[in-house]
């Protein structure tokens, strides 16, 4: 787990002290899906917006997609040399948000960390790297910074038309969104349910 408070530098680990473990059962209790992939054999261009998901030519992702429904993707470098405005766009990702969809990342190349939400508030770190594809809930809350190699390769994936609008969670004192829709559906399904702080 991550400490809470405003910390000096996102990118580092900056574990609870003591630190607090966390499971792969816990991760799959709150919503979390993972595959681990082959990203050594199969290569995949630095930038492509989009990328058609049916040129998938590793069978393991083109499973993926056929089962589980993934119509769009495009692939992302986040590195100074290649994103403009680089610091930017990383100060935002690290903006606490929710989707109302499901966030699903294939990890390239590089690494980052992205910081998820449990039902009592706390935030999970979890190190992504290369070959990690995790899906995120609708509805959760988290953010996302790249660790301190500044770099990660990524695909992005999605179920239809994609928006990758985040609603932030403080930034509009008019916008509760513990009562938005994807939220509530989160919220209201079984280990968030029986797990919420009374
Ligand atoms: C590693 S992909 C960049 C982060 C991102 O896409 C996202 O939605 C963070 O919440
Ligand atoms: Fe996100
Ligand atoms: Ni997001």
């Amino acid at each position: 787990m991550v400490e809470d408070e405003k910390v000096d530098n996102q990118k580092c680990e900056n574990r609870l002290e003591p630190n607090l473990k966390v499971t792969v059962q816990d991760m799959k209790d709150l919503g979390l899906n993972y595959w681990k992939m082959d990203a050594e054999t199969y290569k995949y261009p630095i930038k492509a917006i989009p990328w058609d998901p049916k040129d998938a030519v590793d069978p393991r992702l083109a499973a993926l997609r056929d089962d589980l429904g993934y119509s769009y993707a495009d692939v992302i470098t986040i590195h100074p040399d290649h994103l403009p405005g680089f610091a930017t766009h990383v100060k935002n990702f690290f903006t606490e948000h929710i989707h109302d969809a499901e966030e699903i990342r294939y990890i390239l190349d590089g690494s980052g960390f992205f910081d998820v939400r449990d039902p009592l508030n706390r935030w999970i770190r979890i190190h992504v790297k290369k070959g990690d594809l995790m899906t995120l809930p609708e509805g959760i809350y988290h953010r996302f910074t790249c660790d301190e190699i500044d770099y990660i390769h990524a695909m992005r994936m999605f179920i239809g038309v994609p928006c990758w609008t985040p609603i932030n969670r403080f930034d509009n004192p008019d916008i509760d969104t513990d009562t938005h829709a994807s939220r509530k559906k989160l919220t209201k399904s079984g280990f968030f349910e029986t797990h919420r702080e009374c």
